[in-house]
């Protein structure tokens, strides 16, 4: 199985009753939107539930799809505080994802939008369910999969999003739910030099 060199696990970021804590709160009190969207005149159905936060003046379009920013929460503005004093890295915006069993999933991607920057560090923060990241080389299309515990935070390093895509497949086994954080730092629309 392929290791992945820009990838980096820390197991164990918040212990046992922190990670009780903060799923209780995304399964009970964050408030997730529908999951039914349209686009383009078309109904679109995501196969998982999805909040994005970020700073004010912060736009970013995933997947094409211009985000709605939401506010963000007290235990979102906690979490955040605590990643970035362990990594001495800010971060100006989150999407949060909410698993609710295995047969919701996000598809193969890489989160390496223009307003990310050259080179996007993400910290990716898991709790409920382990389910595995997989992983695919885009050129020479080497395959791994790298499973994400509860309480776990993995860095993406830059050039994961440049070389790598990835995906949290489906799997029909796994009943319990997930919520995922993945703190970004987008570019300020007056960061980039218009030409
Ligand atoms: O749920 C995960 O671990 C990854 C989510 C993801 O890739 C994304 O939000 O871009
Ligand atoms: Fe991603």
């Amino acid at each position: 199985m392929t290791v992945c060199p820009e990838l980096e696990l820390i197991e164990n970021f918040y212990d046992a009753e922190d990670r009780s804590r903060f799923l209780a709160y995304f399964l009970r009190r964050h408030p997730w939107p529908d999951n039914r969207y349209t686009f383009g005149g078309r109904q679109f159905v995501l196969p998982r539930l999805q909040t994005w936060h970020a700073d004010a003046g912060i736009r970013y379009s995933y997947s094409n799809n211009l985000l709605v920013t939401r506010p963000w929460t007290a235990s979102l503005l906690a979490i955040r505080a605590e990643v970035e004093s362990r990594l001495a890295y800010r971060f100006n915006s989150v999407l949060v994802n909410f698993y609710r069993d295995g047969d919701d999933f996000v598809g193969w991607h890489a989160d390496n939008e223009p307003e990310l920057g050259e080179s996007p560090l993400i910290a990716s923060l898991s709790f409920g369910a382990a389910r595995p990241l997989a992983f695919r080389h885009k050129i020479s299309g080497e395959t791994g999969r790298l499973v994400l515990p509860t309480g776990s935070l993995l860095l993406m390093r830059p050039a994961f999003q440049s070389q790598w895509q990835h995906s949290v497949p489906q799997d029909r086994g796994i009943s319990a739910a997930r919520i995922n954080l993945t703190f970004r730092k987008v570019c300020q629309p007056t960061d980039r030099v218009n030409v």
